[in-house]
């Protein structure tokens, strides 16, 4: 299951991050790439160690962990370090999966969903849509600078040349206590529904059988 996710950051805030990414070091993104993915990666990306593009990384992460339907959407156990990356003129990522596990090799996370926040107005730069191969055939996805897709990782993606401006967004990865995709959309939906009946005045005692379902699903799926 994809599912944008809507004002993750607003507008004074992708502001200040865009101001602060201006002064930062950015390298070729070739360097986090995986072997398989090393061939297609045209891009640039914060230099991660400086510390303040660590607590650009810390300040986004935490807007997306707030964000009301993150945590349904992905259940998530454990999320990467964020990348700033940038795409000037040409620049492109070609089509790939991700990697299944990511992080130090001691301490490594498996990429269930992975995540872009896009940080550049979209009127400021042309191309560069993320384009998600989906059973429906391909979808792509430019986003209003603030806002969020969740997609599966093990899809295969790419980034379409930019062809005009700079397209500039945040990735990362998340592993989900649910594994199963089939199993996170039936727990998402049971969500949504349960927040729509709430929302409609149903009565907590009335939803109390639903809650009991949803929390029992999760203990019965969930592994971290
Ligand atoms: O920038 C994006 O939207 C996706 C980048 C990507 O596919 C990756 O870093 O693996
Ligand atoms: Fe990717």
């Amino acid at each position: 299951m994809s599912l944008i996710l809507q004002g993750v950051l607003p507008a004074e805030d992708v502001a200040r991050v865009r101001a602060d990414l201006d002064g930062v070091v950015w390298s070729s993104g070739k360097r986090t790439a995986g072997a398989a993915a090393r061939g297609v990666k045209e891009n640039l990306q914060a230099d991660g160690s400086d510390p303040k593009v660590r607590a650009l990384e810390q300040f986004v992460a935490e807007a997306l962990r707030r964000h009301p339907m993150f945590d349904i959407a992905a259940r998530p156990a454990r999320v990467t370090r964020l990348m700033f990356s940038r795409y000037e003129p040409g620049m492109t990522y070609g089509a790939h999966a991700d990697d299944a596990l990511m992080g130090p090799s001691e301490d490594k996370l498996r990429t269930d969903l992975a995540f872009t926040i896009f940080l550049a107005d979209r009127a400021s730069y042309e191309g560069g849509a993320l384009v998600v191969t989906t059973a429906l055939g391909e979808q792509e996805i430019a986003l209003e600078a603030g806002d969020a897709i969740l997609y599966p990782a093990g899809s295969i993606h790419y980034v379409a040349p930019v062809t005009r401006g700079a397209r500039l967004a945040a990735v990362g990865w998340v592993q989900s206590f649910i594994a199963d995709p089939g199993q996170r959309e039936l727990l998402f939906d049971l969500s949504v529904t349960r927040a729509r009946l709430a929302q409609a005045g149903v009565a907590r005692e009335d939803l109390l059988p639903l809650d009991k379902s949803i929390s029992n699903l999760m203990r019965m799926w969930a592994r971290g």
